[in-house]
């Protein structure tokens, strides 16, 4: 599902390297949880795989499409395979709990009528129904990234990506985050995780990648983290 052959990323010609010839596979269907310190590089190689970034050197596959072959008009087709949910939420505050659901899925085009039957469904997936009216100032905080994963899971993406998704929400909350990317993934899609939560990657029992100084230092199968 998603392939990293020795890759590179500079953004300064002379500085060190945010990720340096990183080589790593992830198969259809894993849970993967990203960790490092600081500046380790994680979010660098998030954006290398949406192509926020692109690679200094190496090859990067996502769901089948190379990216050295891939053409600027089809980056939306690969967005389209990949969900993201950051730390901030990013909802449009002017907007209901249904509205910044259905927004996605307006700019991809979708008629009325499949809007109104496919929002309702992903918001009873992550448990907000009720709510659909709600502005996301009348939301708790666990509630506001609810709506962010059903914006991001609403066009069924093959992988979906949270980038320290509990970084702003108390434990309960964090927790709640955490096992709805768990169904999401037990529903085939492939979540690659970064957090900070020390107690989150030790309870989990995931595979752990662990980045330093932009390299990966370790890869475990049910791995932990210590800080
Ligand atoms: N747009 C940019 N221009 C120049 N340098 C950058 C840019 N983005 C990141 N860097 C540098 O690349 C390195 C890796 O940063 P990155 O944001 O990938 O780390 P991170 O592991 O995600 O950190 P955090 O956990 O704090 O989010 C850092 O040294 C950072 O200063």
């Amino acid at each position: 599902m998603i392939l990293l052959d020795r890759v590179t990323k500079s953004y300064t010609k002379t500085g060190k390297p945010a990720i340096n010839r990183v080589s790593v596979h992830v198969k259809a269907g894993e849970f993967v949880i990203l960790v490092g310190t600081s500046g380790a590089g994680k979010s660098t190689l998030l954006k290398l795989l949406t192509r926020e970034e692109k690679p200094s050197s190496g090859k990067i596959v996502v769901g089948g499409i190379d990216y050295d072959t891939l053409k600027d008009k089809h980056i939306p087709l690969l967005r389209r395979k990949i969900g993201v949910v950051f730390q901030d939420f990013k909802l449009l505050p002017n907007r209901t709990v249904f509205e910044n659901v259905a927004f996605a899925l307006e700019i991809a085009g979708m008629t009325n009528r499949e809007i109104k039957s496919t929002v309702p469904k992903v918001i009873e997936l992550v448990g907000l129904k009720g709510k659909e009216k709600n502005f996301p100032h009348q939301l708790s905080g666990g509630e506001r990234q609810r709506v962010a994963i059903a914006r991001a899971v609403v066009r069924q993406p093959k992988i979906l990506i949270a980038d320290e998704p509990t970084g702003n929400l108390d434990p309960k909350h964090s927790w709640d985050i955490v096992r709805l990317l768990e169904k999401i993934n037990k529903y085939g899609t492939t979540v690659l995780l970064t957090t900070h939560n020390v107690d989150i990657v030790n309870k989990l029992k995931r595979r752990v990648i662990t980045i330093d100084h932009g390299k990966i230092t370790s890869d475990q199968a049910r791995g932990t983290y210590k800080q």
